[in-house]
């Protein structure tokens, strides 16, 4: 397909080859802003906003995913498929199943557990527990460990559905029967996309609530308070 996309207005050359992907297109625009030195928007369709400028010289892409693996599965497709994109990293918010994550802690996926279809939909992959590239965590982990930022690497439950009722599956039969340690709605249809179309793919995440102790952080929070995370994707690239 040519690009444009009916889902990115770039021209082919407006988009790096690394590209950040928070869900949020007001976290895109506030990573693009205070981060990166000569940013454009390049992508403003549905208000799902890409930035690229450069980072340390590199030129490198913010754009939002917007929320569940629908949106996400259309733009990371179009940006590996059509853009020449070879790494996209999600710098994603999530719920924590357990005590061991804190809000504000970071945490890495080293696999997604998910119900979803949608592997199954789109090439018949059957498999319920989908993995990172294992050279883009190397770098992240280096990159948190050069900046001295913790970093905790587990096991994420990547959910179609944000609000669910009692007669399902809560959090604690959730951990015990997958391991997860927290709940995002993105990363499975990201590393599907990645492997099928040969390009890589990693999940880093910032706790924005607990399921444990009931924090919460705002909307607001979510939005620009996420800086560990986005200097531990940065420097990544
Ligand atoms: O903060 P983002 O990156 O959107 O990620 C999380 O937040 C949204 C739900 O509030 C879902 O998209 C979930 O994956
Ligand atoms: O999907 C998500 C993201 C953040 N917090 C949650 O509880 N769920």
């Amino acid at each position: 397909m040519p690009v444009p996309t009916p889902h990115i207005e770039a021209k082919k050359g407006e988009i790096a080859r690394n590209v950040l992907m928070p869900g949020d297109p007001l976290r895109a625009k506030y990573v693009a802003e205070h981060f990166l030195e000569d940013a454009r928007l390049v992508n403003q369709v549905r208000n799902v906003y890409a930035y690229t400028g450069t980072y340390k010289g590199k030129e490198l892409t913010v754009m939002a995913s917007g929320m569940g693996m629908p949106s996400i599965g259309i733009y990371s497709y179009e940006l590996y498929k059509f853009y020449d994109v070879d790494n996209i990293i999600r710098i994603g918010s999530a719920g924590a199943y357990t005590d061991r994550l804190a809000v504000y802690d970071v945490v890495l996926a080293d696999s997604a557990w998910s119900q979803s279809s949608f592997a199954k939909v789109q090439n018949g992959c059957m498999d319920d527990v989908l993995y990172p590239s294992e050279s883009l965590n190397t770098r992240i982990l280096d990159a948190a460990h050069c900046l001295q930022i913790p970093l905790k690497t587990a096991r994420i439950h990547s959910s179609d559905v944000f609000y669910t009722e009692d007669n399902v599956d809560g959090y604690k039969e959730i951990i015990k029967k997958h391991q997860c340690e927290c709940v995002e709605m993105e990363s499975f249809a990201l590393f599907h996309n990645a492997k099928l179309l040969g390009k890589n793919a990693a999940c880093l995440l910032t706790i924005s609530d607990s399921f444990v102790t009931h924090e919460e952080l705002s909307s607001l929070a979510r939005q620009e308070s996420f800086e560990n995370m986005m200097k531990i994707a940065l420097e990544a690239c």
